[in-house]
């Protein structure tokens, strides 16, 4: 069986302070990051995310304005970590070249692009990019519940021979039951064979992140996203200190000490977080509906503003197939929605 390393059989990287900053409406302080990167590297997790939750360049009316700039996030990050690596997302497009050529100089070191499941084609420059810069690329095909297997492999081969060393399986509504993950991680595995590694990025609406992430370790996933204390957007992420005690029972590496992160989970990222991410009516809907995890509270916002139910909005969006990218429309779906009630 492959192993990420001779050391590890899998990789975790926690995204708490990326996927994590949808949940705290991208008001993340310096002191935030550097409390909760020092315990999780403290805690022996090898890679930690910063970046505004949509990515670099988010901070943007559309995506919420960080509090912070992102670059002093991941500088800050990269200053206090003394073992972990720092990775940065950017989605093509809300980034630009520039901002990975910042983050690399602030001490990012893993450039992940993350594109929709079906255009691929637009991570190309960027991973050329990133890899002349030397550094570690990964790529993230976005709503993979969206698309057959089959497509979904030929889209990480767009993505491996434009240099990217790590595609994952992302399954950003939190969609996915394991034998959906299973086709996927395996479809991309018999692909890229030895051209890169697979991944898996799940969310918790269905109640599955850390039974999706087995079963993608099961079918030959080397990397594995997760979130302490699930900090992340819907009902948050995969919980790394749960799949850690997981992965420690079923004699599966990853390096990071169980019990100093169960305890980073409670005394460091409980203290940074808004307030828990809960598998609630509206998280749920959004794994039943296959919509985008980072849309609840921009569904809650809106939601608000046009006196309509959240609820109702989200399933509407599932209908439509609305992708990352496309908050707009969940205001023209508060409006018909509250239009409609009107003429009721
Ligand atoms: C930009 C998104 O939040 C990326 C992600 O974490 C997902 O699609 O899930
Ligand atoms: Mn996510």
């Amino acid at each position: 069986m492959k192993t990420y390393s001779d050391t590890l059989d899998i990789r975790i990287t926690d995204s708490s302070l990326r996927d994590g900053s949808h949940a705290k409406g991208h008001r993340f302080t310096a002191e935030d990051v550097r409390s909760v990167v020092a315990a999780l590297d403290a805690a022996g997790v090898p890679v930690i995310e910063v970046t505004h939750g949509d990515g670099l360049g988010g901070s943007s009316f559309n995506y919420g304005f960080s509090a912070t700039p992102e670059q002093e996030l991941i500088k800050a990050a990269a200053d206090t970590a003394r073992h972990a690596k720092i990775a940065f997302l950017m989605l093509p497009g809300l980034g630009v070249k520039d901002d990975i050529r910042a983050a690399h100089g602030n001490g990012g070191t893993i450039c992940r692009i993350a594109t929709h499941c079906t255009e691929a084609d637009i991570s190309v420059q960027h991973f050329g990019l990133a890899r002349e810069m030397g550094l570690e690329t990964v790529g993230f095909l976005m709503m993979a519940h969206s698309t057959s297997p089959e497509t979904l492999a030929r889209q990480a081969r767009i993505m491996a021979d434009a240099g990217c060393q790590c595609v994952y399986v992302v399954d950003s509504a939190g969609a996915m039951v394991m034998d959906q993950v299973t086709d996927r991680v395996a479809a991309l595995v018999a692909e890229l064979g030895d051209d890169a590694q697979v991944g898996f990025h799940g969310h918790e609406n269905l109640g599955l992140g850390v039974g999706n992430s087995v079963a993608a370790v099961r079918a030959g996933a080397l990397q594995i996203d997760g979130s302490t204390r699930r900090l992340g957007a819907g009902a948050g992420n995969t919980p790394v200190e749960a799949f850690a005690a997981v992965c420690q029972k079923m004699g599966i590496r990853t390096g990071i000490d169980v019990l100093a992160v169960i305890d980073a989970a409670e005394d460091a990222v409980r203290p940074v977080m808004d307030e828990e991410c809960r598998l609630d009516r509206m998280a749920l809907l959004m794994g039943h509906a296959g919509v985008y995890s980072s849309f609840l509270r921009h569904a809650y916002r809106q939601a608000d503003r046009y006196g309509v139910s959240g609820a109702r909005i989200l399933l509407r969006a599932g209908e439509r197939r609305l992708v990352g990218g496309q908050e707009d429309q969940l205001i023209d779906i508060a409006l018909e929605l509250a239009a409609e009630h009107r003429t009721a």
